[in-house]
């Protein structure tokens, strides 16, 4: 495995750091501004040295939107923390037709949630209804749309600034509701999952709930993720379960 990373912000910074520990640094990281010091920075999927295998996406859905087809297009799996990108209709079809012409994959990270396990299985026998809810503290939602209805810096109670489908969520909170996305992905897909985003100033952290019911039965998981240093947006789950697929790729059991 011979490894490139797409941006250098909070979580690809944890990833990079992690992935050296592992012995599996990163051979160059491509970026559209400052690059980190220690790594071979490009600018483009072409301009990588050769041999990469994975390109792993840590830049959000421009990065993912930017650089994933032409990975994949040139044989380079990509693994992915823009999965709210998928819910752009035409971008998920040129991903997927990049895979099948480069015989790629496109592997994406369970990020900030988890019981997408629970989902997939529950989503093979038939699910009757999915529900989202991300709850986060106020300065969580800062830069998203969440501005326009809600003052975050004045509130004292939870306050609902989105309801809406998953596909909905993802588009509009690029930056947020990357969650929504990896849940309708597991279950009823972006148009029948419902999502739910407050604002919450007694929030502890990063929470994320689902409920789910269908021919299994019921189930309801929730998540109480620490923010990472640097963003208090991003969950630390986020840029550990990066470090988590790349380990599930390489394994020869797998879970
Ligand atoms: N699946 C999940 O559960 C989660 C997914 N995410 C996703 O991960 C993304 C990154 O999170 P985080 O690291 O905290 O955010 P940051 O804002 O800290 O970092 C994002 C980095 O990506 C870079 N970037 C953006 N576009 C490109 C591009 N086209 N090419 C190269 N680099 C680019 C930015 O560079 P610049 O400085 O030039 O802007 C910045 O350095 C989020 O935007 C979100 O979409 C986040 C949390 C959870
Ligand atoms: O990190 C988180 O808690 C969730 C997040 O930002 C997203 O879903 O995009």
């Amino acid at each position: 495995m011979k490894l490139a990373v797409i941006g250098a912000g909070s979580i690809g910074a944890w990833v990079i750091a992690a992935l050296e520990r592992e012995g599996l640094g990163p051979a160059a990281v491509i970026v559209r501004g400052t690059a980190p010091v220690g790594l071979p920075a490009v600018r483009s999927v072409a301009a990588l040295p050769p041999g990469v295998t994975h390109v792993v996406d840590c830049a959000g859905h421009a990065g993912l939107a930017a650089h994933g087809p032409a990975a994949l297009e040139a044989g380079i799996d990509v693994i992915t923390l823009s999965l709210g990108a998928l819910a752009d209709a035409g971008l998920a079809r040129d991903l997927s037709r990049a895979a099948e012409a480069g015989g790629a994959r496109l592997h994406l990270a369970s990020g900030a949630i988890g019981a997408l396990d629970a989902l997939r299985a529950g989503a093979a026998g038939g699910l009757r209804s999915v529900r989202y809810t991300g709850r986060k503290p106020p300065m969580g939602w800062a830069g998203s749309p969440a501005e326009a209805v809600l003052d975050l810096s004045a509130l004292t109670a939870p306050a609902i600034h989105f309801e809406g489908s998953a596909r909905q969520a993802a588009l509009a909170y690029p930056k947020n509701a990357n969650v929504a996305a990896a849940v309708a992905l597991a279950g009823l897909g972006f148009d029948d999952t419902q999502a739910r985003l407050v604002a919450d100033p007694g929030a502890p952290g990063n929470i994320h709930e689902v409920e789910a019911e269908g021919a299994f039965g019921s189930f309801r998981f929730e998540i109480m993720g620490a923010p990472l240093p640097g963003n208090p947006r991003s969950s630390a789950l986020a840029a550990m379960s990066v470090l988590a697929e790349v380990r599930r790729i390489r394994a020869r059991v797998t879970t």
